[in-house]
């Protein structure tokens, strides 16, 4: 069965605006996108073998994961948004979209979300370390890894509005096969 729309894993440190940008991008996709927050997903639904109180995060059953998000990814038209991505299978993506912001705006935005202090430093090192993007990169082909900086609404606009683009070209080229 052909996919009804394409596969974007979009990720970035925690606070650089994944679940900002799936939403909007759940609006104006020309194709129907369901999006996956990866992390609320591993939470609600249990797929995590500990929870660790110190570093308020959970250790995920990553086979329990995939097995899980296998299915949906498989009929296409989904954005993984999570803040890691070397789990997913590279067959998975057709696109992983990474998301930057500068590290004293993520430092804000990670305060306003009342992260402990410890946490708001790892994520901010990480960030400025690229920890990420090399991730991204070292586990994709280049051709499909695309950096975004998102720092303000026009960066989320015009980074949007380029997916967008690419996923018109996406349906043009599967012609009619586009469930
Ligand atoms: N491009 C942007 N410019 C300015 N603020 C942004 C941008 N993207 C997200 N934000 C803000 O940053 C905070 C974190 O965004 P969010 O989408 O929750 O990040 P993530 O899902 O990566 O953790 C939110 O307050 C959001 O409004």
């Amino acid at each position: 069965m052909s996919p009804k729309g394409p596969v974007i894993i979009l990720t970035g440190t925690p606070g650089t605006g994944k679940s900002t940008h799936a939403q909007l991008l759940v609006e104006e996709s020309p194709v129907p996108l369901t999006h996956i927050n990866v992390g609320e997903w591993v939470k609600e639904k249990g797929w995590f073998t500990e929870f660790d109180q110190e570093w308020q995060s959970y250790t995920v059953d990553e086979d329990k994961l995939l097995d899980e998000l296998e299915p949906l990814v498989a009929e296409g038209g989904v954005i993984l948004d999570w803040h890691t991505c070397e789990v997913f299978p590279e067959r998975w993506a057709d696109l992983v979209v990474v998301l930057r912001c500068d590290h004293s705006q993520l430092w804000e935005r990670l305060e306003k979300r009342n992260y402990a202090l410890k946490k708001i430093q790892e994520n901010n090192e990480a960030e400025i370390m690229q920890v990420v993007l090399e991730e991204a990169r070292s586990s994709y082909p280049t051709e499909i890894v695309v950096e975004l900086t998102s720092q303000s609404m026009e960066d989320l606009e015009a980074n949007v509005a380029r997916i967008v683009e690419w996923i018109v070209v996406w349906k043009t080229e599967r012609g009619s096969d586009v469930s």
